[in-house]
């Protein structure tokens, strides 16, 4: 199939109950299915099971492993098998036992619940804004050193055999979909977190220019605002969907909601073939940076 609708969860999760943030995500997932019987990708957002809070990462992670014997990893595979979709879960703390760190880890899931990619946060997100947000994630996280692009082999949708996975603070360094799209994916997909300072500023900006340099779909995904308790972190909201000419497909506010697009995959072929920046690379003065350190 050249369409493949999608479903974007922005869940109002990250409270501290793990258990009702996952009962939460099967309600909205479960809706989703039920307004959009044929939707073939679901998104959740960055820490949907989890305070987004530093200190609280280690209490919450799980040790991820092929055979989901965790309490998230179980049920993200379940509801992928059960739904038969293809089930990108947003991220959740991941507890390495071999080298005893802590990762923020977007894992995903191909229609027969078989875990198919794992991507740890490469950038962290550590600013300071004066006057605006400081945020040191690296206080108790460590970096994911590789680039995940998913190959998904279940899914009859062309554009969800391989897509590339980045995490919130990634977007923002080009690299990462640049390879991504070099090797192939039609589709970037970022879990997301952002706040109210650099939301506004940079969030949807960030989305169309990795669409635009790439000829590409950008999904990201952010959990709800969390209005009612105003001193938790407060997520942008606004989960996104552009599309290749880096137009927006739908786009959520700022509240619970689910967000629906159709992702068509020969439109890539219509915007590079009218804008042929693929074809027209200037690789003799300019490294192509996707093809060092073996990256391809
Ligand atoms: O890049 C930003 O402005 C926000 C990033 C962020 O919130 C994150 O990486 O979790």
């Amino acid at each position: 199939m050249n369409k493949a609708k999608v479903a974007l969860i922005q869940l109002l999760g990250s409270q501290a109950n793990k258990n009702a943030n996952l009962e939460r995500a099967q309600v909205l997932i479960k809706q989703a299915l039920l307004q959009q019987p044929d939707t073939k990708l679901v998104v959740l957002p960055e820490c949907f099971n989890s305070p987004y809070d530093v200190l609280k990462f280690q209490e919450y992670s799980e040790v991820i492993t092929p055979r989901n014997e965790s309490v998230t990893t179980k049920f993200l595979s379940g509801i992928a098998q059960r739904y038969r979709i293809t089930l990108i879960g947003g991220t959740i703390p991941e507890y390495d036992p071999q080298d005893g760190k802590l990762y923020n880890t977007c894992i995903v899931y191909d229609e027969r619940g078989q875990l198919i990619g794992k991507h740890r946060k490469m950038h962290l997100f550590d600013i300071n804004i004066p006057n605006g947000i400081e945020f040191q994630e690296s206080k108790t996280l460590s970096f994911g050193n590789a680039i995940t692009t998913v190959e998904n082999s279940s899914s009859d949708c062309k554009i969800l055999n391989k897509f590339g996975i980045g995490i919130c603070y990634d977007m923002r360094f080009p690299e990462l979909a640049m390879i991504n799209s070099r090797r192939g994916a039609k589709l970037m997909v970022y879990p997301s977190a952002f706040n109210t300072v650099t939301g506004p500023l940079h969030w949807d900006i960030l989305a169309k220019s990795r669409a635009i340099d790439n000829q590409i779909y950008i999904i990201l995904c952010s959990p709800a605002r969390d209005k009612s308790n105003p001193k938790n972190y407060q997520a942008y909201g606004h989960s996104i969907v552009v599309d290749p000419n880096g137009k927006v497909v739908s786009e959520a506010g700022e509240d619970e909601e689910i967000v629906f697009a159709e992702l068509d995959v020969d439109l890539i072929e219509v915007v590079r073939q009218s804008i042929p920046i693929t074809r027209q690379r200037r690789f003799d003065v300019y490294p192509d940076v996707s093809d060092l350190h073996g990256q391809k």
